[in-house]
């Protein structure tokens, strides 16, 4: 029977967890913010941040929702930023991607000041993830959420073989230097990949975020792999869907994480932690 991986139970614990150090925190005078900045309409980006904001000011979280139009200019969003960064009362900033065509991301990202950076894609927070020194610094939510989730369902990685499709900056990357940093053997796969089929039928664990509906089948994995769905999309109906075939794959699996209610649960009450995680150290 295929075990499934509750990530909307496990969130609602970690943020059980992070309350507490919110009350803490308050306790001491501090009172953890954080800053969303929403660039356009894209209506996906519009729902996530909504929840990302409701999520803090549910948490006793002092929380900015900065809305820029479409064709805001790179320089007035790096003001924006800026203007964060030297704000005391904010402790995390992200910045919600997709960004327009007139925008050079990277530019944003070097501009969030590394202490508040809580997407964790500042160049100096991926530096200390490669770096894997025992210092603090912030993860990209997503990925660390599903080493969470692995913890939390006492699912081994040392040793194991892990797949992971899709080598973005905000999933496969830095889940690939989490799942190295835990002494696991990890294979990426991307559009150039030619040997998909051989790598997919050795692996123990497979994460799959590319952003196509139902790509994954049992066919391509080995019985009883763990599978992890990071894809979020919608079908013809507008019913949100992963990146796997869940009823096909759940036949072979020996876990597997639910759309809705697996990963996408895990990055908000993740980028909750990180953002208290950030108060702590800015206060320490
Ligand atoms: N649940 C959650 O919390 C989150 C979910 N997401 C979802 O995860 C998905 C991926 O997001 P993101 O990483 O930002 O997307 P990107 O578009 O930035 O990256 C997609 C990656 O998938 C690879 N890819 C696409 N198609 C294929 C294919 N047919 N075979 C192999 N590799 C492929 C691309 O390869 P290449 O590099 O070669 O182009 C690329 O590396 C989306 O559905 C997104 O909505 C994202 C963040 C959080
Ligand atoms: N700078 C930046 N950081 C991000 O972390 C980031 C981003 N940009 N851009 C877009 C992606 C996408 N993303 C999701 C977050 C939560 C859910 C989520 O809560 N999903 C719920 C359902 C939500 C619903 O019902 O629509 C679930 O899967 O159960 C999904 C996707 C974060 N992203």
């Amino acid at each position: 029977m295929v075990k499934i991986l509750n990530g909307k139970k496990l969130a609602q614990q970690l943020n059980e967890h992070t309350a507490q150090r919110v009350a803490n925190l308050k306790a001491k005078g501090i009172v953890p913010g954080l800053a969303v900045v929403l660039v356009g309409e894209d209506p996906a980006s519009m729902i996530y941040t909504r929840n990302k904001a409701r999520q803090a000011d549910k948490l006793g979280f002092k929380s900015i929702l900065k809305k820029m139009p479409s064709t805001v200019t790179q320089d007035e969003l790096l003001a924006t930023i800026r203007q964060l960064n030297a704000d005391p009362c904010i402790h995390g900033i992200l910045v919600q991607e997709p960004l327009p065509d007139q925008i050079n991301q990277s530019a944003v990202i070097e501009t969030i000041s590394p202490e508040k950076d809580v997407d964790g894609f500042n160049p100096i927070n991926v530096g200390k993830l490669y770096a894997n020194d025992g210092r603090h610094f912030p993860v990209a939510c997503t990925p660390r959420g599903v080493m969470t989730m692995l913890e939390q369902y006492q699912i081994p990685v040392a040793g194991k073989d892990v797949v992971i499709i899709g080598r973005s900056r905000l999933v496969g990357k830095p889940l690939q230097a989490l799942m190295i940093n835990q002494n696991a053997t990890v294979t990426m796969l991307h559009h150039a990949s030619t040997d998909a089929e051989y790598y997919l039928k050795h692996a123990d664990i497979v994460v799959v975020g590319i952003g196509k509906a139902n790509f994954l089948h049992a066919s391509d994995i080995k019985n009883g792999a763990v599978v992890i769905d990071v894809g979020i999309n919608r079908d013809e109906q507008g019913h949100l869907v992963g990146d796997v075939d869940f009823d096909d794959v759940s036949s072979v699996a020996s876990a597997i994480t639910p759309v809705p209610g697996g990963v996408g649960p895990m990055t908000i009450a993740t980028l909750m932690q990180q953002t208290v995680d950030l108060a702590e150290w800015s206060n320490q």
